[in-house]
């Protein structure tokens, strides 16, 4: 996600100082152009020894990564009011978890986007703790709308359904895409053939669905015929134990994992 994110900064001129990717070639095409170090601590004497102190540091690491990643950006924060805003993307980690390992007053933001990002086509929402002021808040957003659309929260609570919704949500629908192809296959077409209908089909409806003004449940109508065969294949999704219960229990079960990460 942190690679989505920095393909979009490049983009952009938003290049950052430092990157920390322990196992990436220095010579990958999204690194080239930036300091890439093996570990936190190595990137933040760096920058300390070369007087350079970032606006932002942006975390991008997997929550169990962040007890051994956290402390080591303390010699940055300094007293923290005074330091760089510390922009997190990770899924369930509370502000309050990440102010527990920073120092006293360190400005914070929680995120979540989705890796349509490294297309910049991805949503995030974020959530500003106590203390960002308007430049950091702002820098925040101008490093999140560079993966796509940005809505900002007041509400810290709403960001494990996000996470359930929008931050896992693209693997629900290459799952359709997957099983899709599979049923298609199933049904007799070449296997070749399966795959091509079932990605174009859910990336020609995703493209539909963001070039109309129309909900979805009216652009669903428009495909189903009356006695038709859309409306046969509904019946099987539409039944309330099938598509419905199956999607809210998932979006429930990955809520609640996202609570459970919080630290
Ligand atoms: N994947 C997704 O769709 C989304 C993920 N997120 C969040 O993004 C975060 C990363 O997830 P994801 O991108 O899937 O995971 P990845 O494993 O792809 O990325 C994790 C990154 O952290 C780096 N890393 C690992 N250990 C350390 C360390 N000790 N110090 C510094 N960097 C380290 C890895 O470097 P290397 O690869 O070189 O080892 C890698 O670049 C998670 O917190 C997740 O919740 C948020 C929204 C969506
Ligand atoms: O699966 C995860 O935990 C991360 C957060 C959202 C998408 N991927």
């Amino acid at each position: 996600m942190g690679q989505a994110m920095l393909t979009g900064w490049n983009a952009r001129n938003l290049a950052p100082s430092a990157v920390v990717a322990p196992s990436l070639d220095a010579g990958h095409h999204a690194v080239s152009r930036h300091d890439l170090f093996r570990d936190t601590p190595s990137a933040v004497a760096a920058l300390l020894e070369a007087g350079t102190r970032p606006a932002a540091i942006v975390l991008a690491v997997k929550p169990q990564k962040a007890d051994a990643v956290l402390p080591a950006l303390a010699p940055l924060l300094g007293d923290g009011a005074a330091g760089p805003v510390v922009l997190s993307i990770m899924a369930g980690r509370t502000l309050a978890a990440l102010a527990a390992q920073l120092p006293a007053g360190s400005r914070l933001v929680r995120s979540m986007p989705n890796t349509p990002a490294a297309i910049g086509r991805g949503v995030t929402v974020a959530v500003a703790g106590a203390g960002v002021d308007t430049v950091q808040r702002n820098l925040c957003d101008r490093l999140l709308r560079a993966a796509g659309a940005v809505e900002w929260v007041e509400n810290e609570a709403l960001l494990d359904a996000v996470t359930a919704v929008s931050g896992s949500g693209p693997a629900y629908v290459f799952l359709l895409a997957e099983l899709l192809e599979r049923a298609g296959t199933a049904q007799g077409l070449p296997p070749a053939l399966a795959r091509t209908l079932a990605r174009a089909t859910v990336s020609g409806a995703g493209a539909l669905l963001d070039a109309l003004p129309d909900d979805a449940d009216a652009l669903r109508r428009a495909v189903t015929s009356p006695g038709g065969t859309t409306e046969q294949a509904l019946s099987v999704l539409m039944a309330p134990e099938n598509w419905p219960s199956a999607v809210s229990d998932a979006v429930r079960a990955a809520t609640e994992r996202s609570r459970a990460l919080a630290g």
